[in-house]
């Protein structure tokens, strides 16, 4: 299969922008994830091909083999060898390097029914979670650039506190503001809610002696109401130490931004990076937790001021103002909202990625039950980084492939993943950086 006829370089790419370290085909050493996440174990039938290469990284040749004359474009290997690939022929002239970008496994077999998440230009949301390190960026950055791609202005937001979507964008988006993504051809723009950065922000603001900072800050979180409305409970004294689930609360804050602000009312997509398992869960309970800490507030602000009001009834002065509660209760029903969102079947999916190793699959069973416990839509399951059927005389490869295999057999046998679409997605032989690669992933995932 030749992928590379398809890759075409988006205007205002910038081969520069992506590096890359060839990998020498050694299968002697157990690899590490991100090792292998760049594939070391290539059988050595292919390793002339990569030698070969003379570009300085393989994404700026990516990238360049749009630009090559159609008769330059690269040719598939042969079908016996069972891999994919992007490119390539290295006698070429000099200017046209090409590269091929071939995974290291057959390509997706389910069909991940993009047909479907494509549809329609009513907003929907994509939250993309599983186990640290299975690649749930680069599936998240791959589907947004494959929404774009399809007319989709589309946003894409990293709530995982370790970011990596300036790594796999090869861009710099972090800061905690929307950034533009260059390549894509409908618009694309990254969000990094940076919490280290936020929580900082927070702590410098509550120690200010008048409260107006931590008004100032929530304000431009989305939650100024709050902090309006709580100030005389002190809310900054109370959030100096900042309590557990604080990046959630502000990952949420962000939500609720999404959903009432207009200039994000062009976002057709939405799709979350989100943090390793653990975090995603608190993120997607805290609506609740948060609707219920509100409702006691109000409880108590009620309790409060109409025994207020009483006492001063009694003494003849005016009634208080009753606008807070009505506030709080404004607040309330946007975190109803969020939950609902999260729970709408029409306009949100989680998708669990996970790679075929036992530890990660039965991770991700948890992950389904707890996310069917929180009434969180999921239908898809993306099994990634697999390995070919070994072409060679890679033992490792071979002893790899079984124990993966082994793991795809559970899943189909897992009560809680079985009923899941299934999308396998192969281990490449690149590592994931820039447009040009995330689209090369998302044509082989996304279909
Ligand atoms: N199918 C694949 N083939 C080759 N490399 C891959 C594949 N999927 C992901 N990778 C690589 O694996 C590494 C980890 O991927 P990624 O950052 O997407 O994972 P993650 O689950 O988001 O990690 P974290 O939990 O640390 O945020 C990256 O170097 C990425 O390029």
């Amino acid at each position: 299969m030749v992928y590379g006829s398809s890759t075409r370089a988006p205007s205002g790419y910038n081969p520069s922008l992506y590096k890359y370290q060839p990998t020498n085909g050694n299968c002697s050493k157990t690899p590490t994830r991100k090792t292998m996440a760049s594939s070391t174990c290539i059988p050595s039938t292919f390793t002339p091909i990569l030698h070969n290469l003379t570009a300085r990284n393989s994404m700026t040749m990516v990238g360049l083999l749009s630009y090559a004359p159609k008769t330059l474009r690269p040719l598939s290997l042969p079908k016996s060898f069972g891999f994919s690939s992007l490119s390539t022929a290295a006698k070429l002239p000099r200017k046209f390097f090409q590269l091929q970008v071939r995974s290291v496994a057959t390509p997706a077999e389910a069909v991940a029914g993009f047909d479907d998440m494509v549809a329609g230009t009513q907003r929907k949301y994509y939250m993309l979670g599983g186990k640290g390190g299975v690649g749930k960026t680069s599936c998240a950055a791959s589907l947004a650039v494959k929404f774009a791609n399809n007319g989709h202005p589309t946003l894409v937001v990293s709530t995982d506190p370790a970011h990596s979507l300036s790594d796999s964008f090869a861009q710099d988006l972090a800061g905690g503001t929307l950034v533009p993504v260059d390549g894509p051809e409908a618009p694309l723009f990254a969000l990094e809610i940076n919490p280290e950065k936020a929580r900082e922000e927070f702590r410098n603001v509550s120690q200010k002696n008048d409260g107006t900072g931590v008004k100032d800050f929530m304000d431009g979180m989305g939650l100024g109401m709050l902090a309006e409305q709580l100030g005389d409970l002190k809310l900054g004294e109370l959030l100096d130490t900042p309590p557990p689930g604080l990046d959630e609360a502000l990952a949420i804050s962000k939500v609720i931004q999404f959903l009432e602000a207009p200039e994000y009312s062009m976002f057709t997509r939405i799709v979350f990076d989100t943090a390793p398992t653990g975090h995603t869960l608190r993120l997607l309970s805290l609506p609740d937790f948060l609707d219920q800490s509100i409702g006691k507030i109000l409880q108590l602000k009620q309790k409060i001021s109409s025994a207020t009001s009483a006492i001063k009834s009694v003494f003849g002065q005016e009634q208080p103002q009753m606008g807070a509660a009505d506030k709080l209760e404004k607040l309330r029903e946007r975190m109803i909202k969020v939950r609902e969102l999260f729970h709408d079947t029409d306009s949100t999916e989680f998708v669990i990625v996970t790679i075929p190793t036992v530890m990660a699959v039965s991770e991700s069973s948890r992950l389904h039950a707890s996310l069917k416990k929180e009434s969180v839509p999921v239908t898809r399951l993306i099994v990634n980084q697999i390995l070919p059927p070994s072409a060679s005389d890679c033992k490792f490869c071979s002893i790899k492939r079984k124990d993966q295999m082994r793991a795809l057999d559970m899943i189909q046998k897992d009560t809680e993943l079985s009923g899941l679409t299934v999308i396998q997605a192969p281990l490449v032989d690149v590592e994931i950086r820039g447009v040009p690669a995330l689209r090369f992933l998302g044509d082989i995932i996304w279909k």
